[in-house]
């Protein structure tokens, strides 16, 4: 199927000498929900802004639903929906005229219906003739994306949606994102928040200093780079973890209560049945194990760890 965008080499360079993108490359297919996951300043923000023809790219090539973003970039536009950080309205306007003609600047004939439907779904429509500055930060969060949908986008990009949002919006957000997508809209989200990528993506990808570090399907990456860990319960607390312990590195927590075992889950050998062997064996007693599987969140912190570490 053809991906409906293709970013091909693209980087970016801004006037400061900053680099922001390093040849990035990434093919998104029609109605998937992809996270685009990486720490602040990691280069998000500009990617979709590059995306949306907002931020020239210094190299590289943008096809969005067949259209080259930057030599037709009206038509390559009107199929984007972009959903800011920050509400940077016509905050004197009614909730509803705004909405009317953020569908009109794409050159849309009006329809109120879908408006309707629209405003409706973001819980907005008892407030659409309230004026935009009468709003709280959450209902002005719903205008926004009430507007990045007015022109019935077939790419919806949320930059940061859940960014000082309350929880309740949070849920409402990922509801419509999954209805939009049974509607067959694709969705590309920003975060930092390692939940929201769990919660909602088909694939991650992370970023790192302007680098796209890889692209998964959620699933796949959890289950590739998963490590699970082992708290094992002492009966007798320890000071220190004994030296014939050391090839298991174990972390000692909890005031010597608890022995912290990490391994790797797709290993041959997990190193389990060996380590309660020789707990046994020294007579070290135990009252409880318990396993647990990492979480997309412990993924994340070690691949930027240990890029950072390669890169010093
Ligand atoms: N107009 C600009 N001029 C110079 N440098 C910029 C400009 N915009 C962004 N940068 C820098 O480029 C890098 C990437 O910024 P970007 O906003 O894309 O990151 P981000 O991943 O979206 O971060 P955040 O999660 O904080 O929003 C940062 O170091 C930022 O300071």
């Amino acid at each position: 199927m053809q991906p409906i965008l293709s970013v091909r080499g693209v980087s970016k360079t801004y006037a400061s000498g900053h680099q922001a993108l390093k040849s990035v490359d990434l093919d998104i297919a029609p109605g998937e929900i992809f996270a685009l996951l990486g720490p602040n300043g990691a280069g998000k923000t500009t990617l979709i802004s590059t995306i949306c023809g907002l931020v020239t790219p210094s190299t590289g090539t943008i096809r969005v639903a067949g259209h080259d973003a930057l030599r037709d970039f009206r038509a390559a536009r009107r199929t984007i929906g972009l959903v800011p950080q920050e509400l940077s309205t016509d905050a004197f306007e009614t909730v509803l005229a705004t909405v009317r003609f953020s569908r009109g600047l794409f050159g849309y004939a009006r329809d109120d219906a879908y408006i309707e439907r629209v405003l409706r779904d973001l819980s907005l429509w008892e407030k659409r003739d309230a004026n935009i500055m009468e709003l709280s930060g959450g209902m002005k969060r719903r205008v926004l994306i009430a507007k990045a949908l007015a022109h019935e986008p077939r790419l919806l990009f949320l930059d940061e949606p859940s960014a000082g949002v309350d929880v309740s919006l949070r849920r409402d957000m990922w509801k419509l994102v999954h209805r939009l997508r049974e509607g067959g809209t694709t969705i590309i989200l920003t975060t930092h928040y390692i939940e929201e990528a769990e919660e909602m993506a088909d694939r991650v990808g992370v970023i790192n200093k302007g680098e796209l570090l890889l692209v998964e399907e959620k699933t796949a990456l959890m289950r590739k780079l998963g490590k699970r860990e082992m708290v094992i319960a002492l009966v007798e607390p320890m000071h220190s973890v004994p030296p014939d312990l050391s090839e298991w590195h174990l972390a000692l927590e909890d005031d010597g209560h608890k022995l912290r075992y990490v391994f790797d889950a797709q290993a041959e050998r997990t190193g389990i049945p060996s380590l309660l062997r020789k707990l046994a064996d020294m007579g070290i007693g135990f009252k409880d194990l318990d396993t647990s599987k990492s979480s997309l969140e412990d993924i994340f912190v070690d691949l930027v760890a240990d890029r950072s570490g390669a890169a010093a």
